[in-house]
Order: C-alpha cells, then sequence, then structure tokens
C-alpha cells in the first residue's frame, strides 16, 4: 500500500524524470523529429527491433497467462493484453514490408550486445515466481517509452522526413496512447494492494525498462558501447 492518494506510477515518473527523458527524448528520436536521422542509424533500428519484437511476443504471451491466474486481475485486463498480441502480428508484418522497402534484410541481422540483453530481461519476467504486478509494468514501461517517443515526433513543430511519418504514428497515435493509459490503469490499480516489496520489485523492474530502452537507441544510433 502506499500512502498518498498519487498513483504509483506518477511517483516514479516525478521520481526518475531524468531517466525518462533519457529514454523518451533520445538523440535518435530527436533526429527523427528534427528530420536530421541518419538513414543508416534507422535502417539498424529496424532491423534490430524486429529481432526484439519477436522475443517480445513470448514475453506479452507470458503477461497474459499471469492475467489468467492472479487474483488481482480482472477480465478486462485480460482481453486488453491479448489485443495487445493481436497487434503484434500487424507489427511484424509492418517490420516486412519496411525492411523490403529500406532493402534490410531480416533474415541476416546479427542482434546486437544491448539486443540480446534485453531479451534476456523480458526472458527472466516470464517465469512463474515474478508477480503478475512486476510483469504488467514492465509491459507498461516498454509500450510508454516507444508511444511518448514517436508521439513527441508528431508534436507541432516537428519536421519528420516524409518516409518516416508512418513509423512514427505506428506508435505515436492515440489509439496507441489509450492502450498505454489502460496498461498504466492496470499498473496503479494492481500496485495499490501490493505488498511494500513487490512494489519496490516493480520499480526496479519499471528502472530497468528505462534503461535498456536507452540502451537500444544507443545502439541504433551506432554508439560503440553498444556494440
Ligand atoms: C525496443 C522496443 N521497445 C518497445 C517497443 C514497442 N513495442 C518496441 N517495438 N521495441
Amino acid at each position: 500500500m502506499t500512502d498518498s492518494n498519487i498513483p504509483v506510477t506518477e511517483t516514479w515518473l516525478r521520481k526518475h524524470r531524468l531517466q525518462y527523458t533519457g529514454a523518451t527524448r533520445h538523440p535518435f528520436i530527436l533526429s527523427i523529429r528534427d528530420g536530421s536521422v541518419d538513414f543508416s542509424s534507422f535502417k539498424r533500428w529496424l532491423g534490430q527491433d524486429y529481432i526484439f519484437v519477436r522475443s517480445f511476443v513470448p514475453f506479452v504471451a507470458s503477461v497474459l497467462m499471469k492475467s489468467c491466474k492472479d487474483e488481482s486481475s480482472d477480465d478486462d485486463d485480460m482481453e486488453l493484453i491479448l489485443g495487445g498480441i493481436a497487434s503484434l502480428k500487424d507489427e511484424i508484418n509492418w517490420f516486412k514490408q519496411q525492411a523490403s522497402k529500406y532493402h534490410v534484410s531480416l533474415t541476416s541481422i546479427i542482434p546486437q550486445n544491448a539486443n540480446i540483453k534485453y531479451c534476456r530481461f523480458l526472458e527472466s519476467l516470464t517465469g512463474s515466481e515474478v508477480e503478475y504486478a512486476v510483469a504488467i509494468t514492465a509491459l507498461w514501461a516498454i509500450e510508454v517509452v516507444y508511444q511518448d517517443s514517436f508521439a513527441h515526433c508528431l508534436e507541432e513543430g516537428s519536421r519528420v522526413p516524409h518516409e518516416l511519418q508512418e513509423t512514427c504514428e505506428r506508435w505515436g497515435n492515440e489509439g496507441f496512447g489509450e492502450f498505454c493509459r489502460s496498461l498504466r490503469g492496470i499498473v496503479d490499480r494492481c500496485l495499490q494492494k501490493a505488498s511494500p516489496e513487490v512494489i519496490s520489485k516493480a520499480e526496479v523492474c519499471f528502472l530497468s525498462v528505462v534503461e535498456h530502452e536507452v540502451e537500444f537507441w544507443n545502439m541504433s544510433v551506432g554508439d560503440v558501447g553498444a556494440v
């Protein structure tokens, strides 16, 4: 239980503002927004993210399983997560289309270190010992970083290259924003009833996601430390 009426996610976003902004206003995203993006970075991101999304599917499936078993879950949770899985099928097809448009061969992508570590982290959350509240926190954090980042590219004053407008809309659109708000509502509801130990595990998990996201963007811009 938390002492105040402030939802847990709000307290985290205030407390970890710098880290969160580092992930959602990363130079790679800012370069898409201002139109200076290097297309070889974009292509690197595309190939690596395709690999990530394929690992993301079993992770989300494991959250779905937890939601069906956990007593703090309700029927709506299951349907929301199921909808998320269904849209990942579209996402995989979208990556394939984009890869063919940009001549990126998805069969020969070598996963980079940051990606491997992130996928391992996702796998570590699939075990039955990981609480639903912790796993759903990770899911929300993963989705909201992309939503917030790409929605920023659609805000007034941005100069996104025409070719990347669709990419920004994929994650920056209002429907995906609503999906993320619903996930956040689940996180806050679960954590309202959770023990201090679970709340603290969920906070660590939130921060880990934010760090992995920063490393993922770093890798995309070709940061040597990330290779
Ligand atoms: C690395 C990463 N993070 C989040 C998302 C959004 N599902 C993504 N596609 N890739």
